[in-house]
């Protein structure tokens, strides 16, 4: 069953002819896009499209790295957030990350939610403790872990893993979440809980996620964007890129046609 978007929403992000370069190499050109605040946005493409690269660049990861430069705009809410003199760490609050692999510090549950809310805020230790339960009930994994929050989180199994860093992400009450294959290390059950649970997350945030799994895309996003190498093909409601894509690239894409 595909997800028809509900009502129509306001964008949260908007992305004005972005182009971004690694050195010479001109990784993505000229991207337009409006992305629907409270839905899940997928972005999906063969390898080396670019869907990492404009994932990160939401959280201005990319700056890390002095090669890489973006050019164009990209507005949070308005501001554009590749000139703002905010501080990272401030954006980062705002666009939180869940990569690949689960990355959870080698601290243990309870910390690892902690660890990031006490960075931006001063919390008593009972309201710190009912966040901590918040953001893994959120994360569909207070049941599995409630009688053990001071065990290590390298203790937990890798799908666990996964959805602590989740609530990490969340409990600091991001307004976008970035999620950067979330499930590609993660077992069939693991990842049918993570996808109820991104599903479940849009009623409060603006979710994007990158995926290799084009079943995982039609579960779980209202949109979908089609990436090839470096452009962005098609982007629009996910059931009609499912169904009528406008585009035969797009089609032959998702119809298994590429290639
Ligand atoms: N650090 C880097 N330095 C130079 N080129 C890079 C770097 N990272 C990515 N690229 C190139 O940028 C392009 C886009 O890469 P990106 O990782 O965004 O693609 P992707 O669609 O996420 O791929 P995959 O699905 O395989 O993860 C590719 O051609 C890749 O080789």
């Amino acid at each position: 069953m595909l997800n028809t978007p509900s009502a129509p929403t306001k964008s949260k992000i908007s992305v004005k002819d972005l182009n971004f370069y690694y050195g010479k190499f001109h990784a993505l050109k000229g991207i337009n896009m409006e992305i629907p605040e409270k839905r899940v946005t997928a972005f999906i493409g063969p390898s080396g499209c670019g869907k990492s690269t404009l994932l990160r660049i939401f959280n201005r990861m990319f700056e890390l790295y002095p090669e890489q430069r973006a050019e164009g705009q990209i507005l949070l809410d308005g501001q554009n957030l590749l000139t703002s003199k905010e501080d990272v760490a401030l954006l980062r609050a705002k666009v939180g990350m869940v990569f690949q692999k689960p990355t959870p510090f080698p601290m243990s549950i309870y910390d690892n939610i902690a660890f990031g809310v006490k960075l931006f805020e001063k919390l008593s230790a009972t309201d710190m403790e009912e966040r901590v339960e918040w953001a893994l009930r959120k994360s569909a994994l207070w049941t599995e872990v409630k009688d053990k929050l001071h065990q290590s989180g390298s203790s937990l199994s890798g799908g666990q893993q996964q959805r602590l860093c989740i609530a990490r992400g969340i409990a600091i009450k991001p307004e976008v979440l970035l999620l950067d294959e979330p499930c590609s290390a993660l077992d069939p059950i693991s990842t049918a809980k993570v996808e109820e649970l991104i599903v479940e997350l849009k009623n409060d945030y603006t979710v994007l996620i990158v995926t290799h799994n084009m079943q995982q895309a039609a579960r779980c996003s209202d949109y979908t964007a089609y990436m090839y190498l470096g452009d962005l093909v098609e982007f629009g409601p996910t059931e009609q890129m499912f169904f009528k894509p406008t585009r035969k690239e797009t089609e032959d894409y998702i119809t298994g046609r590429f290639g």
